[in-house]
């Protein structure tokens, strides 16, 4: 099996020598076992090894016990061991997204900040065979874009660098053999057994039916998968050569078209060049609630006898027919910009009703760890008066543990803000301007450090 690994390993260009690679790891079967496959391998590619794991704590002790259970597995083989605790349950409260969504971005951007520490370009996830089979069913079954049935891409951007998945190319029959054959342990998930999911009643219930009768599905899923993205891609690259001619202007939250050219181009081509226009607004994140009827009614407002017309996609993107002009623009939703002081000891509401809570304390005990929602500053560190305010074009700041410095809206890109949500996310600053925490986002060298002894500024944010 490993020898499919390895070719496809070569064949996508996955893991050039020398590279530097994160790997995500549940403690299951698959990831165990890549974790295992890049060891053997680690030597001979000159490969550098750091392992991310996320504890989403939804199951308790259990949960727990999976970290450990990998840690050891790390030290076991000398391999550094970065992992987060993050409480989804109430993160996805917050935000109103499903558990399984909300522990995507939380493990997804925890991926991205270990990729940042250890300068890593790549980062190495355990979908397999079986998981692209599933993927591409349900994608055919729920209806989504070219794009999206061609399932899971061997590699993809990602952060810094790349997404790479190099178990695509076997089938969790195949994954299990290995771990039997190496006598590899590994811990079990027992979500993945419940047929309360969809992914899981096709797991169980589907795919051994369709195993069944074509025994190389895997291979011929894989073989469909990489024919339709290859092409897509020359699909994309001709509808990025045509769109020239038809955008008028373009910014992060405005795109306006022009519609006689864009009439004249070929269906496949208009219907690339809105994907590629809505994945830019929406920061390739695309709404789920967003479905091929939004663009068939889109194409049929365009196409219709009347001159104006306005459609509603998600997260408040507004689409405006006006004479030869389209408009995509979450520009109506815009927040009023917004600058206030903060007192120390006080407490402020912000316009978008969330709570700003500071407090001093005189000692700093090394054991407390800020949450999500805090910021535990150095007041020595820092210049008064703080205040709140919101972003401003060209904000930057400095990175917690990184000698280096970010550009704000690159913050938000990569955790994915919506457009319609950064003009009003709080940004802490001092006398300075400088940007002292990004709440729920981005922490700074303002923060304690080992060496702070007090006193300290605690600053705490909550929905009021
Ligand atoms: N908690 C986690 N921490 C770090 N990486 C994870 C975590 N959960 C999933 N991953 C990564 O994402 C991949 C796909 O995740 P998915 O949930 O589809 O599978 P899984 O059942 O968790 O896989 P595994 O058998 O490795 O547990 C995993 O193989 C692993 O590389």
């Amino acid at each position: 099996m490993w020898n499919n690994v390895s070719a496809f390993i070569q064949k996508h260009n996955l893991l050039p020598e020398g590279s530097k690679v994160v790997i995500g790891v549940s403690g299951g079967a698959d990831s165990i076992s890549l974790l295992h496959f890049f060891d053997t391998i680690r030597v001979e590619k000159h490969l550098e090894l750091i392992v991310a794991h996320v504890d989403h704590m939804f199951r308790g002790r259990q949960s727990e016990e999976d970290m450990l259970f990998v840690k050891e597995e790390c030290e076991k083989r000398c391999i550094p061991f970065e992992a987060s605790q993050i409480d989804v349950l109430s993160y996805q409260r917050e935000n109103k997204w499903s558990a399984q969504v909300a522990a995507r971005k939380c493990r997804y951007s925890f991926y991205q900040e270990v990729m940042e520490k250890h300068q890593a370009n790549l980062l190495a996830l355990g979908h397999h065979g079986d998981d692209q089979v599933e993927t591409m069913l349900m994608r055919l079954g729920r209806g989504s874009s070219i794009k999206g049935y061609a399932g899971i891409l061997p590699k993809r951007q990602f952060g810094r660098g790349w997404i790479i998945r190099p178990l695509l190319s076997v089938t969790k029959e195949e994954v299990l053999d290995y771990v039997k054959e190496n006598g590899l342990s590994y811990r079990h998930d027992p979500s993945n057994d419940k047929d309360a999911y969809r992914r899981n009643r096709l797991r169980h219930h589907v795919l051994p039916l369709l195993k069944d009768e074509f025994p190389s599905l895997n291979e011929k899923f894989q073989a469909f998968s990489e024919h339709l993205q290859d092409d897509n891609s020359y699909l994309e690259e001709l509808t990025k050569k045509e769109w020239n001619k038809v955008i008028k202007t373009k910014n992060e939250s405005r795109v306006v078209l022009r519609i006689k050219p864009l009439l004249l181009m070929a269906k496949p081509l208009q219907r690339r060049g809105f994907q590629l226009i809505l994945n830019y607004l929406y920061n390739n994140e695309i709404p789920p609630s967003l479905s091929s009827i939004h663009i068939d009614n889109l194409l049929s407002l365009l196409e219709s006898e009347h001159p104006s017309g306005m459609l509603h996609f998600p997260d408040d993107l507004q689409v405006t027919r006006s004479y030869n002009d389209c408009t995509f623009s979450f520009e109506n939703e815009r927040a009023i910009p917004f600058r206030a002081m903060i007192e120390v000891p006080g407490k402020i509401t912000l316009p978008t009703d969330d709570v700003i809570i500071s407090e001093v304390w005189t000692h700093y005990n090394h054991e407390v760890q800020p949450e999500k929602n805090q910021a535990i500053l150095d007041l020595s560190k820092v210049a008064f008066p703080l205040q709140v305010r919101s972003r401003l074009n060209g904000d930057r700041m400095k990175l917690k543990g990184t000698a280096g410095s970010k550009k704000l809206k690159s913050i938000f890109i990569e955790a994915k803000i919506p457009i319609a949500k950064r003009d009003s996310w709080p940004i802490i600053v001092d006398a300075n301007e400088n940007v002292l925490w990004v709440p729920m986002l981005k922490r700074s060298p303002f923060e304690v450090t080992e060496e702070t002894m007090g006193p300290v500024l605690v600053l705490t944010i909550k929905k009021s």
